[in-house]
């Protein structure tokens, strides 16, 4: 993480404890109706809303995981990760000095070294994905060492994928020891631990595999790879901020959470921060302990502080296409 981001304690985990998660039930409908109050109940002043957006902004590990990943298109990434609105913006907003970039720039391995470059004297932390991301189906020695690959071309935070299975299985042993070796091999990388939660079935397994991941160590939990089915949503990180904030309560451990995939609006952002807000409090809304994950979502926010400096929206041909 960035020297000028707060440090917690790092999580070091704890040994498996089953009494922490197997009696618990998710009831979904609950929280859908929780869930949607929250989407619901904001009511946010206009400069409020664009501080929120800054806010938003900070927290976004702006992501590219494509097959036709290039360094020349993770290079301009970087560029948006380095200055993520437009000079005349950034003037209007009056926030010159605030050195807005993004929180991380997440790519696939191969191409850590070219995010590395990119990114040189910026202070942004370069994440990999890794552990056969996005199935996880690699033998596990096959998986550590990808992560080892990506930490030794530079990359400070490593997203990591789970098993489905264990957790379809109830396998919970075989789930923390996968991920407790991820740590290890993480070393002083943060690990953002992907549970794929669209692969999971009941909330109920979302929170019990919340659970074990963090007794396994992890730094961040982060919802969906981008590439399930149904990826980030509402109710499911509702889930897992219980158990972020239930393992809070019983270890003293602050746990970061990363929303992923398929957030694309500002109004996305603004529903994601409300929920960390009201969940969790202030710690939550600042990228050492929240990160949204996003390939698509830093162009709708700009556009939304253009209508807010300007009370108009540039026409389509004036935006980026990426
Ligand atoms: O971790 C980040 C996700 O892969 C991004 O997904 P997205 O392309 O739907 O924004």
């Amino acid at each position: 993480m960035s020297a000028d981001q707060e440090h917690h304690l790092r999580n070091p985990g704890t040994p498996l404890l089953p009494a922490m998660f197997e009696g618990i039930e998710v009831n979904r409908s609950a929280a859908e109706r929780r869930a949607s109050g929250i989407a619901a109940s904001r009511s946010v002043k206009k400069d409020h809303q664009a501080a929120y957006l800054l806010r938003a902004i900070q927290c976004i590990d702006l992501t590219t995981l494509a097959g036709d990943d290039t360094p020349g298109k993770v290079a301009r990434l970087c560029a948006k990760a380095r200055q993520p609105l437009r000079p005349d913006l950034i003037a209007a907003l009056g926030i010159g000095d605030l050195n807005l970039t993004t929180g991380a720039v997440c790519v696939y391995p191969t191409m850590v070294p070219h995010a590395v470059k990119a990114l040189e004297g910026s202070g942004i932390p370069v994440a990999s994905v890794a552990t056969g991301f996005p199935a996880g189906l690699t033998p596990l020695p096959l998986r550590l060492a990808e992560i080892t690959y990506a930490v030794e071309q530079g990359a400070r935070e490593i997203d990591i994928v789970i098993t489905r299975e264990h957790v379809l299985l109830g396998n919970w042993q075989a789930l923390y020891d996968e991920i407790a070796a991820m740590r290890e091999a993480c070393g002083e990388a943060h690990m953002k631990a992907i549970l794929a939660t669209g692969d999971l079935g009941p909330l109920t397994n979302v929170y019990r595999a919340s659970m074990v991941a963090m007794q396994a160590g992890s730094d961040f939990i982060k919802t969906s790879t981008g590439k399930e089915g149904v990826n980030a949503t509402l109710p499911v990180s509702l889930t897992m901020l219980r158990a972020l904030r239930d393992y809070g309560d019983q270890t003293g451990y602050k746990i970061g959470f990363k929303p992923a995939g398929g957030l694309k609006t500002a109004k996305d952002a603004m529903n994601w921060l409300f929920l960390m807000k009201e969940e969790l409090g202030g710690p939550w809304l600042k990228p050492d302990l929240f990160r949204i994950g996003a390939s698509s979502l830093l162009g709708d926010i700009e556009r939304q502080l253009e209508h807010h400096v300007t009370g108009r929206y540039a026409s389509a041909d004036r935006h980026a296409m990426s």
